[in-house]
C-alpha cells in the first residue's frame, strides 16, 4: 500500500493519562474508519495526523512529510482538510462568511474563484440554500455540515474528519455517504466514529482502537470475520461470552467462546468489534 499516513510506535500522554500507546498504522487512499469507544484515543490520533498536536515519541509521516518540520507541516496543512471534534464555528457569522473566512486562511486569494469554491462546498453538503443564515440559527446537524464544508475546501488530498456523523439525521447520513463517494478516488479519508454502522456504511478499511492501542487494522469485511463462529444465541448469558445482551426475542446473544453445539448466528462487523474491545476488558479484569 502506498500510505498517505504512516504512524510508527507513536505514543502520547496527557500527564498521567496515556492517550496513545505505541500506535503503528498505515492509511492509504479510500475511506478508513477509526473505530473505538469513548476515550479510546481517536481524537488524539486524528489531531496528530492533522498536525494540531505533536506526539511524545514514535514517527509520523503525512503525505510523505514530517509534521514536526515547520516547512513540511505547512505543506501538509495546504493539502489537508480537517474537521475537528469541536468545530469552533463563529456563531455570529453566516455559513458563507465562515467558510469564506477559512478559505482566506487557506490562501485562496482570488475573490471570485474563492466565492465559487465556497458555494461549491456548501452545495456539496446540502447547505446551498442556508448559506446566508447565521450559524447560531442553524441546527446541530447543519453546523456539523458547515464544518464539513470548510474541510472540503480546495479538494484536499487528505481529509481528517473527527466524528463527522454526529448529529446527522438518517437522510443527512445518506448524503454524507454520497459526499464521500463523490470525492476523487485518490483522496484519503480518515474519519473517527464509535458506531460500527458508520464503518459498515462508509468505510472500506477500519482501524479499531481502544485504550490507546490498535486492536485491528484491515478491510471492513475482515472485521466481521474476527467473530466468525463466535456469535451464538442461548437462553442465558454464557460463561464463555466476552459480551452478551438480550435480543428482542428474549434470548441472549453471546459473543466470545461458544460451547460445543452452540446455536451459532452469522457474524457482522459489530460482533468483531465487540469481541476485540470486550475481550480486552475481560483480560483486564482477569489480570
Ligand atoms: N488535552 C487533554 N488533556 C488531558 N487529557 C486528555 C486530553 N485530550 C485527551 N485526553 C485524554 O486522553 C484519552 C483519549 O482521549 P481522546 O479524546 O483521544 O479519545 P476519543 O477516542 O476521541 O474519545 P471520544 O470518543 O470520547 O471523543 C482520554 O482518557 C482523555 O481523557
Amino acid at each position: 500500500m502506498n500510505a498517505s499516513v504512516e504512524l510508527a510506535g507513536v505514543a502520547k500522554r496527557f500527564r498521567a493519562t496515556v492517550a496513545l500507546h505505541d500506535v503503528s498504522v498505515e492509511i492509504g487512499t479510500g475511506v478508513t474508519g477509526l473505530l473505538g469507544p469513548n476515550g479510546a484515543g481517536k481524537t488524539t490520533l486524528l489531531r496528530i495526523v492533522a498536525t494540531a498536536l505533536g506526539q511524545d515519541s514514535g514517527t509520523v509521516r503525512v503525505l510523505g512529510r514530517d509534521p514536526a518540520d515547520p516547512a513540511d507541516r505547512l505543506e501538509i496543512r495546504r493539502r489537508l482538510g480537517y474537521l475537528p471534534q469541536e468545530s469552533g464555528l463563529y456563531s455570529g457569522f453566516t455559513a458563507f462568511a465562515f467558510v469564506d473566512y477559512v478559505a482566506v486562511l487557506k490562501e485562496m486569494t482570488d475573490r471570485r474563484a474563492r466565492h465559487e469554491e465556497v458555494r461549491r462546498v456548501l452545495d456539496v453538503v446540502g447547505l446551498g440554500d442556508r448559506a446566508h443564515q447565521r450559524i447560531r440559527a442553524l441546527s446541530g446537524g447543519m453546523r456539523r455540515r458547515v464544518g464539513l464544508a470548510q474541510a472540503l475546501l480546495g479538494r484536499p488530498e487528505l481529509l481528517v474528519l473527527d466524528e463527522p456523523t454526529v448529529g446527522l439525521d438518517p437522510e443527512q447520513r445518506l448524503r454524507f455517504r454520497e459526499v464521500l463517494a463523490g470525492l476523487p478516488p485518490d483522496t484519503t479519508v480518515l474519519l473517527s466514529t464509535h458506531l460500527t454502522e458508520d464503518v459498515a456504511a462508509l468505510c472500506s478499511r477500519v482501524v479499531v482502537i481502544d485504550h490507546g492501542s490498535v486492536l485491528f487494522e484491515g478491510w471492513t469485511s475482515e472485521l466481521a470475520a474476527v467473530a466468525d463462529g463466535r456469535v451464538w444465541d442461548a437462553e442465558q448469558p454464557a460463561p464463555g461470552a466476552a459480551v452478551a445482551w438480550r435480543t428482542p426475542e428474549g434470548r441472549y446473544r453471546n459473543v466470545g467462546d461458544p460451547p460445543p453445539g452452540a446455536d451459532l448466528v452469522p457474524a457482522g462487523p459489530e460482533h468483531g468489534y465487540l469481541l476485540l474491545t470486550g475481550s480486552q476488558r475481560v483480560e483486564e479484569v482477569a489480570s
